[in-house]
């Protein structure tokens, strides 16, 4: 947490979330898939950053498959990202529409 600044975004955006959550009383099923596309983000992250200290530690110098494994890792995090983002839209997208009035 205090190295990775990937890490402390997620710990800010977790916060939000968790607030947001309190605000609009989800209800125990949206709870639940909050929690599982936050646990899916945060967990991807960590193995992500593993895996690049990994790859700095066997590899320092440049290896094309150092890269691939550190652009294939980086890109499970935008997937799992994408799908969170998707959970947030769907849980979250009409509640705040509905407060801001469209
Ligand atoms: N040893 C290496 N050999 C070949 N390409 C590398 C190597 N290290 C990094 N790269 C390439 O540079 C890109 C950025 O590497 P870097 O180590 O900065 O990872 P990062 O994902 O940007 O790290 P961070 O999450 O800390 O910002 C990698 O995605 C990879 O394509």
């Amino acid at each position: 947490m205090r190295t990775e600044v990937h890490l402390q975004f997620h710990a800010v955006a977790t916060v939000v979330v968790l607030g947001l959550g309190w605000y609009f009383e989800l209800t125990r099923g949206e709870w639940a898939l909050v929690a599982l596309a936050v646990g899916l983000v945060w967990s991807l992250e960590l193995v992500n950053t593993a895996i690049e200290a990994v790859v700095n530690l066997v590899s320092p110098e440049y290896h094309p498959l150092a890269g691939r494994a550190k652009d294939v890792a980086a890109g499970a995090v935008l997937v799992g990202a994408v799908a969170a983002l998707a959970v947030g839209l769907l849980v979250f997208g009409p509640r705040i529409g509905a407060l801001l009035g469209w």
